[in-house]
């Protein structure tokens, strides 16, 4: 499996590509330097298009993926707010973005040629927005608006617009933080990272009264954590056994073991890792974890073992302020 590890370090405006070796080590392919600097990323579902939210003209950048992993700049388009997160629905016709500090979501058409043109729809009023979420089926959009404590849920109609669906959202504990979402390859279940507590809930997506309901919550901190809690990210292995989630202030990866059905979540153990761990991402054979230090100016790379704990391998250094990790199978 050839795979390419592209990072996003915004304070020195870069983009790094990444070859991923069988046996988990980097090889460096190409830096882009970039006007602008660079946050949330997602590949194209077609593969050909890694798109990229910028700042401080907010806009996001097509870069055509070339066969060797390498980017080229292809276009760009303007976006309404402050790009904190991006992602396409699964057939990629439509791009979502959304903005923490411009309290919106967005969906912005793909065209033919694969290059997002300017937004077409806007869903204002979502205080600290931080990620836009289309379920397996293509058809809900979970949109966390941390500041709000909820989760609004969002029907994707085939002209690219959204509509609240009948439950219109979701509610977490008062405090929590909604930031980022993984869905269970079985489309049954997601789980939700919260940035304020640390926690992290599951959520069945489709109950016995066909609701989103949340099943489970957990504190991801280790028994003995007393400083101010930082959530990040949220990821989850191929194969729905294993999942991991990032805190800030304490660089620290927690592992989580997923029951066969993806209903129950337990802590495994907890991983030191580079400082202020704010983006990372796994591998698509589910063997390795690369995880960006935004403080640390450094990627480092973790072998998946036995129940899913961490073995760090190697560490590399990126730009400055790496915050985002997507990894491309060619
Ligand atoms: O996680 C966080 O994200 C928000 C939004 O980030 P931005 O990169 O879109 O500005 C940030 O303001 C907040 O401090 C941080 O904890």
């Amino acid at each position: 499996m050839k795979q390419v590890v592209y990072t996003a370090s915004p304070e020195s405006q870069q983009i790094h590509a990444w070859q991923l070796q069988e046996d988990g080590a980097l090889t460096l392919l190409q830096v882009t330097d970039v006007a602008g600097q660079v946050q949330p990323m997602v590949v194209s579902p077609k593969k050909d298009f890694l798109y990229v939210g910028a700042r401080p003209n907010f806009r996001v950048l097509a870069f055509r993926i070339a066969a060797d992993g390498t980017l080229s700049l292809a276009g760009e388009a303007p976006l309404p707010g402050s790009p904190t997160h991006i992602s396409t629905d699964r057939h990629g016709n439509y791009l979502f973005c959304g903005s923490y500090n411009d309290a919106c979501v967005s969906v912005s058409p793909i065209g033919s040629d694969g290059l997002p043109q300017a937004p077409s729809h806007v869903i204002n009023g979502l205080d600290g927005c931080h990620s836009a979420n289309i379920d397996l089926n293509n058809q809900t959009l979970f949109v966390p608006a941390l500041k709000q404590d909820r989760i609004c849920l969002y029907q994707l109609n085939a002209d690219g617009t959204l509509a609240p669906r009948e439950q219109a959202q979701v509610t977490t504990v008062e405090g929590a933080g909604p930031r980022h979402m993984a869905f269970h390859p079985n489309g049954a279940y997601g789980y939700v990272v919260n940035e304020l507590d640390s926690t992290v809930d599951v959520w069945a997506l489709n109950n016995v009264h066909g609701q989103v309901e949340r099943v489970q919550s957990l504190d991801m901190m280790p028994p003995d954590f007393s400083d101010t809690r930082w959530a990040a990210d949220i990821h989850i292995t191929p194969d729905g056994r294993f999942l991991y989630a990032c805190d800030r202030t304490s660089s620290t990866i927690t592992v989580f073991s997923i029951s066969e059905d993806g209903a129950v979540l337990a802590i495994e153990g907890f991983q030191p890792t580079e400082t202020q761990p704010r983006g990372f991402n796994i591998d698509h054979s589910g063997q390795y974890l690369v995880a960006a230090g935004q403080k640390s100016h450094h990627i480092e790379v973790y072998k998946i073992q036995e129940r899913g704990l961490l073995h760090p391998l190697a560490r590399y250094a990126v730009g400055q302020g790496p915050m985002w990790v997507v990894i491309h199978q060619l």
